[in-house]
This record gives structure tokens, C-alpha cells and sequence, in this order.
């Protein structure tokens, strides 16, 4: 459920509705919804209830935003991080360094430094390259690195490629059959404190069966480390869970999730960790936009909107359906190419759709555009960073402000030469 509905003919967010934001902040823009976001972290960890004391990271990159991350740490949520700049974000937001794990194939000399600097939860560790040159950091700082090392299950997620991070020819985690070779010979360095196993297999999983499997292995892998003399006590078993894209789509619910993972874990005597992103800010986001105009296609009119590819590229990116409704519907119905300004024809959101009559002028969104939205945007066609807003009741706030082309434009330097 989500708190994005219509009142009097009007599409509100929360208690706002949407024509006022478009009016005040312009379009496009992505609206969030307070209630939404804490209603979703609050189902998520209601769902791990059967487990004792479970670790919940917020999976940063699904929606990096200072505010929702603020709301995010107000649950008690804490932050699985890529990057050097998600760490800034999470720490800034109000994440405790304790609660922030450090994911990622390609952390940088300078992002290892940096989350150790900051005394972070933990690090999963990648691969055994990765492992030494921590290692070899902590030990000049005269520390001891908190490590997960990441495992590569060979587990097919089922879902889009582009997504899937759990198969053996994938980029991440290190194989499983080398895992326990890596994990003794990690544990044995100084600069390293070896206390787990982290697992992330894909994004927008429509079912529980390849996780499950996947924890399976993960189980038999920590027998095998205590086995070998190895100190297990945390797992973590990273995040993504799917959320319908259509209304009506069925995927396994938050608390089947939880289920399966206290039954597959019950003798793991470990705390477990868990990295959601798109369950928790999917649907709490959608992309108001407005209708350029109405032109004439061969078989159906194309709706060009304002929003486009570089705003919300998931469709472009994985030929990703995104619910799209008029704000104002009139009952009419057409259907429709809908199209972005952008010189590629790749700036599709969709072809052939059945939607809301709309022309000119007219407000639409695309739903569940709260995870991987704004944080995928880019500036190109040289059309500026998209506004966000957070609505909370009555009231609403610019949480982003749009960053117009001049502004970028304010960065880059003509060389003397050129002058
Ligand atoms: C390591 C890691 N953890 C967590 C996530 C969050 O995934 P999701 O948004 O599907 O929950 C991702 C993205 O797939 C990831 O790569
Ligand atoms: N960007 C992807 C999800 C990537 C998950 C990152 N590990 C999407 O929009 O579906």
C-alpha cells in the first residue's frame, strides 16, 4: 500500500496534491512520500521479528537523498553503502558509522581508507585482493578492519541480467569453492577482523527460491569455516526483494521473506544483516510529469512528456514497465507511444500503452519510481538534474533542487589555449 491516491478526482500524495507541487517546483520531478518510506522500513523489520536482534542497512544506492535517508535513520535503519560518497551521504543523514556496512567490487585504496577512518560496521569484502590491501591499511593504522567476505553462490536470481549479481560469471563475491581458502587466509592477517559472510544474489527478485537456495549454501559454508576453525558470527544476506510494477502483480511479501529466512537460518548462530533498497523506497516515490504535446504516430499518437531517459532510465536501461497515470483522469481512455525529448529512440518509457486519455499541458506520473529513480539521473541532452520533494501529510518540502544546465555548466573550464 502506498499513499499515493485519489481524492476528489485528484491524484495526492499524502495529504498534497500533486498540481500544487507541479505549480510550485515545476516539472519533472520525483515526490516521495514520508509515510510511505516509514510504513515500508516498518513492515520490513516487522517481518524479521522471528529473528533475534537483526541488522537492517538501507541499500543507499536505491535512493541516496539526504532527507529519505534521514527518515531511513530515524527507523533505525542503518546503510549498505558503494562508494566513498554514499558513505558521506549515509554519515550525514545521521547513519552511526556502527551501522554502516561498506559493499562493492571496486572500492577504491582511498573509500578502504576512508571507512576505516570512520570506524564502519563492516566491510564486505569482495575479493582476496581486495582483503590483503585493507589489511595492509589497517595495519599501518594500528587497526583491526570489521570483514564479511562476499560469496558468489552460482545462484540464478531469475530476474533481469542487467541485475543479476549471483551467478559465477558475474563480477561479484568471490566463488564458493574458494571461499573457505580466502576466509582461513584472511582471518590470519592482522589488519582484519573475519566475522562473516555476506550474500547479495540480484535486484527485484519476483521469488524466494534462489535466495533461498542461495542461504543454503551460504549455511553449509559456515558449518564448513567453524569446521576449519573459523569465528562466524554475523551474515549477512544483502537485499533484493521485488515489489509489483503493475498493479495487481503478486511477489512474495515481506513477512514470506521473513519466514523462509528464520526457517533456512535457525541453527546459523550468527546476527544476521540485511541490505533492502527497492522494497523499502520503490513505491514510496513516483516522477510527476507533464505532457509537451500530442504527436501523430503511425499507429497510435506518441505522448512526449517533459520527463525522460535521463531522468528515469530504467525503461531505457531494461526495457522496465512503469505504471503511468493521468494526475486529473477524465475517465477517457488512448493509447499511446510515451516518449521523452531525447534524441534516441531508446527515450521510451513505453510503446503501445493503454492509459489515461491526456493532451497537452497535462500532469501524468510513473509509479514506483522511489528506488533507482533519481540516483540513476543524468544531465544528458544537457536537460539539468531532476527537483525531488518529500511530502509529509500536509505539507511538502524540496528535497533536491533541480540543477539547472547553467549550474553544470558552471564546472567545467575552457583550457587557456582555447581562450
Ligand atoms: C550489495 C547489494 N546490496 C543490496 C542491494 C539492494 O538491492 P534491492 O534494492 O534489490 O533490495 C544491492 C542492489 O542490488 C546490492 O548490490
Ligand atoms: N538499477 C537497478 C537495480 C540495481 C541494483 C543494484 N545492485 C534497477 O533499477 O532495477
Amino acid at each position: 500500500m502506498d499513499h499515493f491516491t485519489l481524492r476528489d478526482g485528484v491524484l495526492h500524495a499524502e495529504d498534497v496534491p500533486l498540481p500544487a507541487i507541479a505549480e510550485a517546483v515545476g516539472t519533472p520531478v520525483y515526490v516521495y512520500s514520508r509515510a510511505t518510506i516509514e510504513r515500508h522500513a516498518t513492515v520490513f523489520r516487522e517481518a524479521l521479528a522471528p529473528l533475534d536482534d537483526p541488522h537492517i542497512a538501507f541499500a543507499v544506492k536505491a535512493n541516496p537523498n539526504l532527507a529519505v535517508l534521514r527518515v531511513l535513520a530515524r527507523q533505525g535503519y542503518g546503510a549498505d553503502v558503494v562508494s566513498g560518497g554514499e558513505l558521506i551521504r549515509a554519515l550525514a543523514a545521521g547513519m552511526k558509522p556502527a551501522d554502516i556496512v561498506f559493499s562493492g567490487v571496486g572500492k577504491t585504496h582511498a573509500e578502504l581508507e576512508q571507512g576505516l577512518r570512520e570506524d564502519i560496521g563492516q566491510f564486505n569484502v569482495e575479493s582476496e585482493e581486495e582483503g590483503y590491501e585493507l589489511a595492509a591499511i589497517a595495519r599501518r593504522a594500528g587497526r583491526a578492519a570489521r570483514c564479511a567476505l562476499r560469496v558468489n553462490p552460482d545462484v540464478d536470481a531469475r530476474t533481469h541480467e542487467k541485475i543479476s549479481t549471483g551467478k559465477s560469471e558475474n563480477k561479484f563475491g568471490v566463488p564458493l569453492d574458494r571461499a573457505t581458502a580466502i576466509y582461513t587466509a584472511l582471518a590470519q592477517e592482522d589488519g582484519l577482523d573475519m566475522r562473516g559472510i555476506a550474500v547479495h544474489i540480484g535486484s527485484q527478485l519476483a521469488s524466494l527460491e534462489p535466495l533461498e537456495a542461495a542461504f543454503a549454501k551460504v549455511g553449509a559454508l559456515i558449518g564448513e569455516l567453524r569446521g576449519a576453525g573459523c569465528k562466524v558470527t554475523h551474515a549477512d544476506l544483502g537485499g533484493g526483494l521485488g515489489v509489483p510494477y503493475r498493479a495487481g502483480e503478486a511477489l512474495p511479501a515481506p513477512a514470506e521473506y521473513g519466514a523462509m529466512v528464520a526457517r533456512v537460518t535457525k541453527d546459523w548462530n550468527v546476527r544476521l544483516m540485511f541490505e533492502p533498497g527497492r522494497v523499502i523506497a520503490g513505491n514510496a516515490g513516483v516522477l510527476l510529469t507533464r505532457v509537451v504535446r500530442v504527436k501523430r504516430g503511425l499507429t497510435h499518437p506518441f505522448l512526449v512528456v517533459d520527463a525522460a531517459m535521463n531522468d528515469l532510465a530504467r525503461p531505457a536501461l531494461y526495457g522496465a514497465w512503469h505504471d503511468f497515470e493521468a494526475v486529473e483522469p477524465s475517465g477517457e481512455r488512448m493509447t499511446a507511444h510515451i516518449v521523452g525529448p531525447i534524441c534516441e529512440t531508446g527515450d521510451t518509457f513505453a510503446m503501445d500503452r493503454e492509459c489515461d486519455a491526456l493532451g497537452a499541458g497535462h500532469l501524468a506520473v510513473f509509479r514506483t519510481a522511489g528506488a533507482y529513480g533519481a540516483t540513476m539521473a543524468s544531465s544528458y541532452n544537457s536537460r539539468g538534474f531532476v527537483a525531488e520533494v518529500l511530502v509529509d501529510g500536509d505539507r511538502f518540502a524540496v528535497v533536491a533542487d533541480r540543477i539547472a544546465p547553467s549550474a553544470i555548466m558552471d564546472a567545467e573550464r575552457m583550457p587557456d589555449w582555447l581562450a
